[in-house]
């Protein structure tokens, strides 16, 4: 399918991302409402990483379909711009939801985290690496669910990517932070331990790790962190499982899609009782 400007009318400004702008946007004859990502052809010089970095997120995000991935629609181009059809997402950036409410209670952290593991579990089957899990980087729908968006540091197979620490070091895990070696940076298991820290910030209000950007890395290095004592023991429980040092010793995204922490706030539908029941037969 062709896509091009005239196709669409554009709405309002939503806000501008770190590489370009995203409108609101109609297309004509069908009149559906999607997002419109603007990049400046100026703004990703040739050959930088990031004109690489949209290329990649192009290609991966058009082939994903998820209920918890924003889906990538289209692109086209002119002589100055890159033009995103991103899926819309009613509710916007949860970073600010989170900000606003400070932090989430336990039943709702634990939805989010649900709809995570699946979207991530979705990923690694496909061998995509987010590697780039944080609440700038999640939408909500209007219906409250979570889309993961932004898939400019994903990766497919290992490649020889070098990440330049831009933005906040809270998410990065240890193997990340640690200049050894680096083909630790394509497994799979990075996406678990930003699915700790993403569950500790949830519960939490502010990241396990943060601190100055020094501290912060002996920090992550060390797994050092505190879990207030008011965090249910299921849910310290499941993100001791997820903040380990060791890679492969991270709890697997099948098994906190069955964590007890997950199970209880996420089986939806049947009532208590009936779950009794269920458990006793
Ligand atoms: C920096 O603030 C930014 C930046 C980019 C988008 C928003 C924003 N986005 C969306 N939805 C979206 C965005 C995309 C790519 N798909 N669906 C909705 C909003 C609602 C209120 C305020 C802001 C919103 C903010």
């Amino acid at each position: 399918k062709q896509f091009h400007l005239g196709m669409f009318e554009i709405g309002r400004p939503l806000g501008k991302g770190k590489f370009g702008r995203v409108y609101l946007a109609r297309e004509r004859t069908s009149s559906f409402i999607c997002a419109l990502k603007v990049l400046y052809k100026s703004e990703l010089q040739h050959g930088t990483g990031v004109e690489k970095q949209v290329r990649r997120e192009i290609e991966i995000q058009s082939n994903l379909r998820h209920p918890n991935i924003l889906k990538l629609y289209g692109h086209f181009h002119d002589s100055k711009r890159i033009f995103l059809i991103l899926e819309f997402a009613g509710k916007g950036e949860l970073y600010k939801h989170l900000q606003r409410e400070n932090r989430f209670p336990e039943w709702k952290a634990a939805q989010y985290i649900a709809q995570m593991a699946s979207a991530l579990s979705y990923l690694h089957r496909k061998h995509v690496i987010h590697r780039d899990i944080k609440p700038e980087n999640i939408l909500m729908g209007i219906h409250g669910e979570i889309k993961i968006s932004d898939f400019g540091w994903s990766v497919h197979a290992p490649n020889n990517r070098r990440k330049t620490l831009c933005g906040t070091l809270d998410y990065l895990p240890p193997e990340m932070i640690k200049s050894g070696s680096k083909d630790n940076w394509y497994n799979e298991k990075v996406d678990l331990w930003s699915l700790g820290v993403l569950t500790y910030e949830f519960l939490v209000g502010e990241a396990p790790f943060e601190d100055t950007p020094i501290m912060t890395q002996k920090r992550i290095a060390r797994a050092d962190m505190t879990i207030p004592e008011w965090v249910s023991k299921e849910a310290k429980d499941l993100i001791k499982k997820l903040l380990v040092l060791d890679p492969e010793k991270r709890l697997p995204l099948d098994e906190v899609q069955n964590h007890p922490w997950i199970i209880k706030h996420c089986v939806k539908g049947e009532r208590k009782s009936d779950r009794e029941k269920l458990s006793l037969k």
